[in-house]
């Protein structure tokens, strides 16, 4: 039996005094420990570990001498400092502010440095002086969850912001409430939306995606709730809406900040019953969907502009999760690059590598386009590259500085030699839309003005175009 106090007295449960060192009920916290399956560890207001059960030890390829009194972020971060100083959601802060349980997705390296996605869940924990501890349990997460895989396509990252986003993908995926995603253009709503389905309980269910900005008015309740034979001119046959299709799945609404007022209220309507008609018929139907949608505008202040229905924002805002963009994250971008390589690789029949040189570049640049502007970049490069390694040279990614344009016209951007590689193509399409937007920032509505187009217009050329 294993006396903590003899380990290491200051930071034992219960160090008061040795009268009141014993533990609560005088049980052998080492036993009590070892129980667990998981690894575990309790940790004092220091950092300290105060003691760690047998699995634990083994992750960590130590023995319980070598564990005892030092810092836990030394042993799993590898790190000199507390993990909350490097960006990371910390269980041991946000349980010794608050006293509350705490959950979170974090990356350990073990003893040989080998990195592993975890979930550690932080609880506090009394001795019989009232002192706090931290007890961790630490879920090691099986390989296939180190990155989420969506189809063909991978979510990729490792950067604190990301994991933290991972985080509550995973937690609000176990609820059946409506989410709203919010993230720049390109910044991976479309993916983070279908690993919400993937993880949720409704997987196995269809996963339905509107693009809200390309739908035409017209078409909304034909798309939406189907129609019957015959209900307009035209119409040959019932069709079911995307709405029924996704009955014990998901429906994703992508860009909902571009539906106009007229379709905001059919939408609610639907949502707020969970019946519908179809179009052209007299039965009313019923469906079970979760909703999902997505957007980059803030709805919250379109709704006060009366741009967005407030009840329609908080029927699909029942949780919110944030997508940071590229730049706040840099530390993904190497990975991400290396997944997009591949990617391209596979579907060009190549294999393309950075070169150290354009790896810095890439990891100094900007991308106001996110992730979509990475993979464009690195598809012009892959083209633009004379061998398998792509150098600082193939990259274009030049951000020119934005031009005063607010009184530009269509006409006016003809005879600007800045603006001049957007000539029109047929059907009114930039031959540089990317260009164009690299130049005003990914800033859709400022790009959509200087075209004389609705953003949606753009939109609908970008969807196009990927
Ligand atoms: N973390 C990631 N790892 C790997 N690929 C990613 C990641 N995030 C996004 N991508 C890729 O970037 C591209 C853009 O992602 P996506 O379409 O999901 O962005 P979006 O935010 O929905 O864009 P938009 O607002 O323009 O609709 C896709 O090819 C997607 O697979």
């Amino acid at each position: 039996m294993m006396d903590m106090r003899n380990r290491n007295p200051s930071s034992s449960l219960g160090h008061k005094s040795t009268q009141k060192s014993k533990p609560a009920l005088g049980l052998d916290v080492q036993s009590v420990l070892n129980i667990q399956q998981n690894p575990m560890v309790l940790i004092d207001e220091h950092y300290r570990i105060i003691a760690a059960n047998r699995a634990y030890q083994e992750a960590y390829g130590m023995q319980a001498d070598e564990v005892l009194g030092r810092c836990c972020h030394e042993i799993s971060h590898h790190s000199p400092v507390p993990c909350h100083m490097r960006g990371e959601d910390c269980p041991h802060q946000a349980v010794f502010t608050t006293g509350e349980a705490h959950e979170v997705r974090h990356i350990h390296y073990d003893h040989q440095n080998h990195a592993e996605h975890v979930r550690i869940r932080g609880h506090a924990i009394k001795d019989q002086d009232g002192n706090t501890y931290l007890g961790e349990e630490i879920i090691r997460l099986p390989h296939q969850d180190d990155e989420i895989t969506c189809g063909e396509m991978r979510m990729v990252g490792r950067s604190p912001a990301f994991l933290k986003c991972l985080h509550h993908i995973e937690m609000s995926a176990r609820t059946d409430a409506s989410i709203l995603l919010y993230g720049e253009s390109g910044v991976g709503k479309e993916l983070a939306a279908s690993a919400l389905h993937q993880f949720s309980a409704r997987a196995a269910g269809a996963f339905i995606t509107v693009d809200c900005a390309s739908l035409p008015e017209t078409l909304f309740e034909s798309e939406i709730l189907g129609h019957e034979r015959g209900a307009f001119t035209g119409c040959l046959g019932r069709k079911r809406g995307l709405y029924e299709m996704a009955d014990g799945g998901t429906l994703f609404l992508d860009e909902v900040g571009e539906l106009p007022l007229s379709m905001q209220a059919k939408l609610l309507r639907v949502l707020e019953t969970g019946t519908f008609r179809r179009l052209g018929g007299a039965e009313t139907l019923q469906a079970n969907v979760r909703i999902i949608a997505a957007t980059n505008r803030n709805l919250l202040e379109m709704a006060g502009q009366r741009q967005f229905r407030e009840d329609l924002y908080y029927r699909l805002a029942a949780i919110t999760i944030d997508l940071p963009p590229l730049r706040e994250r840099r530390e993904d971008i190497p990975g991400i690059a290396s997944v997009l390589l591949e990617r391209i690789g596979k579907s060009w029949g190549g294999q393309w590598s950075l070169s150290k040189e354009a790896e810095k570049r890439l990891f100094a640049y900007d991308f106001p386009g996110n992730v979509r502007e990475l993979r464009n970049i690195l598809q012009k490069a892959a083209a633009l590259a004379d061998g398998p390694v792509i150098q600082a040279s193939h990259l274009d990614f030049e951000l020119p500085q934005p031009k005063a344009v607010s009184h530009l016209s269509v006409s006016d951007e003809v005879n600007d030699s800045v603006i001049r590689p957007t000539a029109l193509r047929n059907g009114g399409q930039p031959d540089d839309l990317d260009g164009l937007l690299r130049q005003y920032r990914g800033n859709r509505r400022r790009v959509a003005e200087i075209l004389g187009v609705s953003e949606r217009t753009v939109y609908r050329w970008l969807r196009r175009g990927s």
